[in-house]
């Protein structure tokens, strides 16, 4: 089985939720007339880092984010794996993944569990306890949030239930991204899994982005990379190499939980 995944890398407009909706439904709707089966968005996409402007501008109860991916998803018949919005609830701030299918069902959703001192998320947001992992077009696969890939406990600690895809919505500067790369080839070869991670492109107040969104095999190949552009890359994942590569090397059952603290 294969499935075609577009990789929606963009210039987040700062602090601007209405003009990212539509550029958000511009890119599912390209997606989707090139037969894309899932469209990935990056972290953030909603209003950026305007972390100081969230009570203002997070989305509340992520109710405008999720009436729009239960449009786009049935509209163009795809599954949205949504990034991370701002949202507000329970007096709470969060940086949350909305998982949607084709039907416009929330089959998924994630807080970000590590928050990212350095860009200040530990003073504005609170952060996630749970895992996420769900079915898209019957794949089973788990999401995480940029800085959760420094945590590779966190990731196996959700992969070893047999996730074929590990998604990685992001908003990774620059300066950083030789360690993006090393990282997520890292985690789709320890996990025996595919990797898909999207980053934005442009500037923000604060950082440079450059995007190199990347998909990678389960053999730390890379498939795709999204280099600079803003729009969307594709990615064709063929699923059967999984078998033939967790055969090989069977890295899940030779572990040896009884010694890992
Ligand atoms: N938005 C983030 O979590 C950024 C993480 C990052 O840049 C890193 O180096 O880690």
């Amino acid at each position: 089985m294969k499935i075609k995944v577009a990789l929606a890398q963009f210039n987040i407009q700062f602090a601007d939720p209405d003009k990212n909706q539509q550029r958000v439904a511009e890119l599912t709707s390209i997606a989707a007339k090139a037969g894309a089966d899932v469209i990935v968005f990056p972290e953030m996409w909603n209003i950026g880092y305007a972390l100081n402007q969230l009570d203002r501008l997070a989305d509340d109860g992520g109710r405008t984010t999720t009436k729009l991916f239960y449009r786009l998803a049935r509209q163009y018949q795809i599954s949205i794996v949504g990034g991370s919005v701002a949202v507000k609830e329970g007096g709470h701030f969060y940086n949350r993944t909305l998982i949607v299918d084709p039907l416009g069902q929330v089959v998924g959703k994630y807080d970000k569990v590590h928050l990212f001192r350095l860009m200040n998320e530990h003073r504005y947001l609170t952060a996630g306890n749970q895992e996420n992992y769900f079915r898209s077009v019957g794949v089973p696969s788990a999401s995480f949030i940029c800085y959760d890939l420094r945590f590779p406990e966190w990731i196996r600690t959700v992969a070893r239930h047999g996730s074929a895809v590990l998604y990685f919505p992001a908003e990774w500067p620059a300066v950083r991204i030789p360690q993006w790369t090393t990282m997520l080839k890292a985690r789709a070869i320890e996990n025996q899994a595919f990797v898909v991670a999207v980053n934005r492109v442009g500037d923000d107040p604060d950082n440079h982005y450059n995007g190199h969104s990347l998909a990678i095999d389960p053999l730390g190949n890379v498939i795709a990379d999204a280099g600079e552009n803003d729009g969307i890359t594709y990615a064709e994942l063929d699923l059967t190499q999984l078998a033939t590569v967790r055969g090989a090397i069977p890295v899940f059952v030779d572990r040896r939980p009884d010694l890992y603290k």
